[in-house]
């Protein structure tokens, strides 16, 4: 083990804690050998994702805990009160580690539950751009949490892009615009190449030029301080194309669209939580 780097364990080694795991090796907080997963005996192709990081990768989820200082719960929501109940059963004390959970819908005090008393743990919500150091992440604080563990955290999410912290309350839309958003922004730039192949572009440059307008776009709108309607003002030029293709969007509904599916996916969060 590279013994100046926090061990990291993943319980549950799928596609989010691949993208993490990637980001901290290329973000150099993290070695293959510095981490270790455990995964569902069925998911081979997690077990050699995680081996080809160099990383151990096991079918029990105890000695990910045990190896580990840091241990980022990364199974699905229903699967959470599973993994952490074989922790919970077979390991009493475990004030020396840090739990990060990324679960969707999963609170604080749900997790504080599945696990043994005095444990440490942080609610997470990362997104897959954490793959290559453009992640939005947020965190909040467990009771049991410590000033230390906050720093941690931000350390781990700030290496794989930009971490807030937050109150529980904001979790759930939260979850439905930056934990989810990739999902939608991956439609918008297929969607937009399919435009543009449809109009007689080459696929492959439609995909280069879709992605860098939305990655261009997104990079105004962070480094400008400008608001995003003046800059799309300063695309519209009096009886241009900008300005015919804007009202077809507006006349389809595209905001309200987008609006809509971030109240979908908050409401499916309150679901799961049970709130
Ligand atoms: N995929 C995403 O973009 C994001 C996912 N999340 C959250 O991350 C969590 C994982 O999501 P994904 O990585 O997308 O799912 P996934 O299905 O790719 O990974 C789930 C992993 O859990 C493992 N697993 C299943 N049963 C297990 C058990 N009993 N013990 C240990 N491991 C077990 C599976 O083998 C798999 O490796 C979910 O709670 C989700 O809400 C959060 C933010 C973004
Ligand atoms: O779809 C899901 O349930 C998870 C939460 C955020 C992104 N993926």
């Amino acid at each position: 083990m590279a013994n100046n780097l926090l061990k990291i364990g993943f319980i549950g080694g799928g596609k989010m804690a691949q993208a993490m795991a990637k980001g901290f090796i290329s973000a150099g907080i993290a070695k293959g050998e510095t981490m270790i997963s455990s995964c569902h005996p069925s998911d081979l192709a997690s077990a050699k994702a995680f081996k080809e990081l160099g990383a151990e990768s096991i079918f029990e989820n105890v000695p990910v805990v045990q190896k580990s200082e840091v241990i980022i719960v990364s199974v699905k929501p229903s699967i959470v009160p599973i993994a952490l109940g074989d922790i919970k059963k077979s390991l009493s004390n475990n004030a020396d580690k840090l739990f990060l959970s990324i679960a969707m819908g999963v609170t604080i005090k749900q997790l504080e539950q599945c696990l043994p008393q005095e444990s440490r743990v942080i609610r997470v919500m990362p997104n897959t751009p954490a793959l290559v150091k453009s992640g939005a992440s947020v965190f909040v604080r467990g009771s049991k949490s410590t000033d230390d563990d906050a720093k941690i955290t931000k350390k781990l999410l700030n290496s794989i892009g930009i971490c807030e912290e937050v109150t529980e309350n904001l979790m759930d839309p939260i979850t439905a615009l930056s934990g989810s958003g990739p999902a939608y922004i991956f439609v918008l730039i297929e969607a937009l190449a399919d435009g543009g192949v449809k109009m007689g572009l080459p696929r492959d440059l439609a995909y280069k030029l879709a992605s860098q307008t939305v990655l261009g776009s997104a990079q105004m709108v962070r480094d400008t301080d400008t608001h995003p309607g003046i800059l799309k003002d300063n695309v519209t030029s009096p009886a241009g194309s900008t300005a015919a293709g804007l009202h077809y969007l507006e006349d389809k509904g595209f905001r309200s669209a987008l609006i809509g599916a971030i109240q979908a996916a908050t409401e499916r969060c309150r679901q799961v939580s049970g709130s």
